[in-house]
């Protein structure tokens, strides 16, 4: 990593040592006296950063979840569920199949409201009350929606989604309509929804929490640091790579934020830095480009399809902080077809790991690029999975296996399975 872009000097709009700095000009600014999501002076990212950043040493003896980072974060506690501390399961048939040194899977669909958005929610939820906003929204593909919604209800807040008509999974719709959320349902796709998001944002009519807003990003940087810590508790070492599926690159650009801090911290050491690797559908695939062609920012897919709807993006926002993730840590980016998809959902699932289709293409990327040698057969690796199979009802029913009708009683039950 040549360039950790985080700087000892505290300016002075710091408060309590937490300020935002802008990620292309370096501008600083304090974190909660307005509502920005970007720089006033050349519209990049904004990034939280800090005075003083934690070791793994600072968190031992702090429970377990979230919260249990939150010297790693702007508060000691937020709009809370719980989330976090899902698990880093062993799957040893397809660690063997896939044939690398060793394989875990981080279920994130074990949060509260079945996906990784939680992380960030418990943070952008608190923030949101910190600067003291009325309505809070979203764009979504369905599970920031579903998290939005949720945390909103939580923390006694009114809240607005803007879904892709026809596009968003029965599970996350549920969730987001129950958990009392407006939903508008909008004639256009999730970057479109994005756009008018961000103009409702600009006008003050709504408090964005999409992961353009730096606060998300926070939360969801501890998925790094559970990660980290449980490895090295059952390995005696960091995983070499994590492979994970990429949709606004939030996550990405959440994870390498959480490795600089760590090496600037001094709890790791450059080299201990996993590589970031993403995975994408063919159809929704700009990082995928931009990585394959050197380029320097993503060219926005404006027509996009997969079965995998939560990653059904065409111009990830968070890509000018994905994208150096990536490289800085020697990572790379996969494509995948949307049967390669379907056939790593079944396969998770065959070791009782329950995912939706978006979470299983880090299984099929590894996959894809094992086949290609680029990661090799002595490598440590950990799959990210990013929802619950439940959040996609229709997509599990169609990979799994057909209910078979029979009659009621038992002679009919067992002549249906001697006969099938
Ligand atoms: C289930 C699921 N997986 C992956 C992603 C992609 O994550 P990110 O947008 O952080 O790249 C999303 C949403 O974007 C998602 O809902
Ligand atoms: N998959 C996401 C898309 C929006 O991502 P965000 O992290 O920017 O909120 C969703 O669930 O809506």
């Amino acid at each position: 990593m040549a360039d950790l872009q985080l700087t000892d000097d505290v300016p002075s709009a710091a408060d309590d040592g937490v300020w935002l700095a802008c990620i292309e000009c370096g501008e600083s600014f304090a974190p909660f006296a307005d509502v920005r999501y970007t720089c006033d002076h050349c519209d990049g990212l904004l990034e939280v950063r800090y005075a003083d950043l934690p070791t793994f040493e600072d968190f031992e003896g702090e429970g377990s979840g979230v919260w249990r980072y939150h010297d790693a974060l702007p508060f000691d506690v937020g709009v809370t569920l719980p989330e976090g501390n899902t698990p880093l399961h062993r799957v040893p048939r397809i660690e063997d199949e896939v044939g690398v040194e060793s394989l875990r899977v981080k279920h994130e669909g074990m949060n509260p409201t079945g996906s990784f958005k939680d992380r960030g929610m418990t943070v952008g939820v608190r923030v949101a009350k910190e600067v003291g906003v009325g309505r809070l929204a979203c764009a979504s593909t369905g599970n920031t929606s579903a998290a939005l919604a949720a945390y909103g209800a939580r923390g006694g807040m009114e809240t607005l989604v803007l879904l892709p008509a026809g596009k968003v999974a029965a599970g996350k719709i549920a969730q987001a309509a129950l958990h009392k959320a407006r939903i508008l349902e909008v004639d256009g796709n999730f970057d479109q929804c994005l756009d008018i998001v961000q103009d409702l944002a600009q006008r003050g009519e709504a408090y964005l929490l999409n992961s353009l807003n730096p606060f998300r990003l926070e939360g969801q940087k501890t998925i790094g640091l559970e990660i980290m810590e449980e490895h090295y508790a059952d390995y005696g070492e960091y995983p070499d790579r994590i492979v994970l599926p990429v949709g606004n690159a939030g996550n990405t650009a959440a994870l390498y934020k959480c490795f600089r801090e760590l090496v600037k911290a001094g709890a790791i050491t450059e080299e201990q830095v996993p590589k970031l690797t993403g995975a994408q559908a063919e159809g929704a695939a700009p990082m995928v480009e931009a990585i394959e062609e050197g380029l320097d920012e993503t060219r926005r897919w404006e027509d996009v399809e997969t079965r995998a709807t939560a990653i059904r993006i065409g111009n990830p926002v968070n890509a000018p902080k994905a994208l150096p993730g990536i490289r800085e840590t020697g990572g790379t980016a996969v494509a995948v077809s949307d049967e390669e998809i379907t056939e790593a959902q079944r396969d998770l699932a065959g070791e009782g790991v329950g995912v939706e289709p978006a979470s299983a293409a880090s299984l099929a990327g590894l996959r894809k690029l094992r086949e290609r040698g680029v990661v090799g057969d002595d490598e440590s690796v950990v799959c990210l999975t990013t929802g619950h199979l439940l959040k996609d009802p229709d997509a599990a029913a169609e990979a799994g296996n057909d209910p078979e009708p029979v009659a009621n009683s038992t002679e009919a039950v067992l002549e249906h399975l001697a006969e099938n």
